[in-house]
């Protein structure tokens, strides 16, 4: 399988490649509209600030060629939110592939901070995505910022309130945890991915 991870200024592409590497599934990191149109699949990873890694695709022109993939694409984290409609961090128009905002939570009970960082649970589970994975599957998070519930809303998380924690509409699937840290779960999911 030819499989691309979108190259752009935001963190975690090495940590997604180490688990695609565990799952016997070496990627190419590129930048290349012509090698990202021809991969079978396309990973959007993402760690950071909406509003700088939304400059950065800009800068390249890869807002456009990702709003033209046609192939199986997961973004991850910044890269789940940016596939979205707009971010209230720093007020970004992000690429309104999904069309779902993404939100800062309120302030929560005192043993809610925010971000939240660590382990949750997922539930609502619905799409291949999660094939073999029980509810309340537990899953690593770090965000401040989460995608609102709707109609493409495909699993669930409870954190001060309730929020997608993955979301899909056509081909453009997005995962809010981080895959790549969530151990077995993580390994799963990518799986299901690769297996779409
Ligand atoms: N881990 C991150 O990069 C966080 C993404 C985004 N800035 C948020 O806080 O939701």
């Amino acid at each position: 399988m030819n499989l691309a991870i979108i190259k752009y200024n935001a963190g975690n592409i090495q940590s997604v490649l180490n688990a695609l590497e565990r799952l016997g599934a070496p990627a190419t990191v590129t930048d290349d509209a012509e090698a990202l149109r021809r991969a079978d699949k396309v990973i959007f990873p993402g760690v950071g600030e909406a509003s700088t890694a939304m400059a950065s695709l800009r800068a390249n022109g890869l807002d456009g060629v990702l709003r033209e993939l046609q192939q199986p694409v997961l973004g991850i984290c910044v890269g789940m939110q940016l596939l979205c409609t707009h971010s209230e961090e720093a007020d970004t128009e992000a690429l309104g592939i999904i069309p779902v905002n993404v939100r800062r939570f309120p302030a929560g009970a005192p043993g809610e901070k925010v971000p939240q960082v660590g382990w949750n649970t997922i539930h609502d589970l619905r799409s291949p995505l999660f094939k073999g994975l029980p509810e309340e599957s537990y899953v690593y998070n770090v965000h401040s910022y989460y995608a609102e519930d709707s109609a493409y809303t495909i699993a669930r998380c409870h954190y001060i309130l309730d929020y997608a924690a993955a979301v899909q509409k056509g081909n453009f699937y997005g995962v809010q945890f981080h895959t790549e840290k969530s151990a077995a779960t993580g390994d799963r999911i990518l799986q299901n991915f690769l297996d779409l």
